[in-house]
């Protein structure tokens, strides 16, 4: 028998990771190839961008994607989160000139208020919520505040796409392959204070730490390359990262959804005091999933630089916790 379509909402949806990700979920690559799905894309109420989404729409159309049973388009996400099972909060106010981190904090607070009050009146009371605008952990934590009646651990954010890049850059260091590694995490706040641990990490049963023997580049050179890369794709493509970060909310939607079989993954979720990190800060920790829920890998060592480099990515989601107060 075949499934009941399921909702899947999008915002920013007309924008260059919209582009990059709305054709995957409907060609079953996030839910599964036996899952239909109802596309509720929501983009701002302007009329350029609403133009270039019914263009986005008609290219779906034209893929005639057999999972594809549904499309909307919305400017109000009163009505664009309407029962919607999954939504992808990617529409976010980027840093314009002279903008300081404050005026950002304070546009997406806006953003993100509005929207995590819309899940909360609207939305599928189990509704599965990824943030990936930026600041992401942030305004994940703003939603949630907002929408006091869906369940706290419902809202997560993106730091999957710091997790694949460590991946790659540890598969490189060690001339192995992506998919031999395991138990790799990435803890904090997706921005360059993210920290990035191999320290548990297995290939083929070595120990990832053991294989590459080196601290020097493991602070001199890993951390920096993956909590920069951002910037690094910025600089070289004129762009931020498109397609690699519509691939990874692909990857945690998938995961939290259908489950990762025992692997680690990382999520940004709102703490329960794991690890000394205060309640509801919406931090990346490692996690398993399984049955459509997440499970934090508790009980593991933290040492001396461990514990400096998580208590710095804590200190700055302090901060910006600190900066939205006022508005929520
Ligand atoms: N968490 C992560 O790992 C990553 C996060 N990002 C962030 O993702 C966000 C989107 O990036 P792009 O798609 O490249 O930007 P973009 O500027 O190409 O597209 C964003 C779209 O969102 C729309 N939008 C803005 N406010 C909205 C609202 N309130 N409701 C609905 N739509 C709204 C805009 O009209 C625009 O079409 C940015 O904040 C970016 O910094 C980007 C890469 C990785
Ligand atoms: O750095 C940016 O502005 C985009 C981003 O979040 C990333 O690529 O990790």
């Amino acid at each position: 028998m075949s499934k009941k379509p399921v909702r899947v909402a999008v915002t920013g949806a007309a924008g260059q990771i919209g582009y990059a990700l709305l054709f995957r979920i409907a060609s079953g690559e996030m839910l599964g190839k036996d899952q239909p799905v109802i596309l509720q894309l929501l983009e701002i109420p302007d009329e350029k961008a609403q133009k270039a989404l019914k263009g986005v729409m008609m290219e779906l159309q034209d893929c005639a994607f057999p999972l594809l049973v549904g499309m909307e388009a919305h400017s109000d996400p009163m009505t664009g989160f309407k029962d919607t099972d999954y939504a992808l909060l990617v529409g976010a106010r980027p840093r314009g000139p002279g903008m300081e981190r404050a005026d950002l904090l304070a546009a997406n607070a806006q953003i993100f208020t509005a929207q995590g009050k819309a899940l909360n009146a609207v939305a599928s009371r189990n509704v599965k919520v990824l943030v990936v605008g930026n600041p992401a952990n942030t305004n994940a934590y703003i939603a949630m505040k907002s929408a006091p009646d869906l369940p706290a651990k419902n809202f997560t954010a993106m730091l999957r796409l710091d997790h694949n890049r460590a991946l790659s850059q540890v598969a490189e260091k060690t001339g192995k392959a992506v998919a031999d590694i395991r138990k790799l995490c990435v803890w904090g706040n997706h921005s360059p204070t993210m920290y990035a641990d191999y320290r548990f990490a297995t290939i083929g049963g070595q120990n990832v730490k053991d294989l590459i023997d080196d601290q020097v580049w493991n602070e001199t050179v890993f951390l920096p390359t993956v909590g920069k890369r951002g910037a690094a794709i910025i600089e070289a493509r004129g762009l931020s990262s498109a397609a690699s970060a519509a691939n990874a909310a692909i990857d945690h939607m998938h995961d939290w959804a259908l489950g990762t079989g025992g692997e680690w993954v990382t999520m940004g979720i709102p703490s329960q005091g794991w690890y000394g990190i205060p309640k509801d800060t919406v931090f990346g920790f490692p996690v398993t999933c399984e049955n459509g829920e997440y499970k934090v890998v508790e009980g593991l060592p933290i040492d001396a630089f461990s514990q400096k480099c998580i208590d710095k990515t804590l200190a700055e989601l302090e901060g910006e916790k600190d900066g939205v107060k006022h508005l929520l």
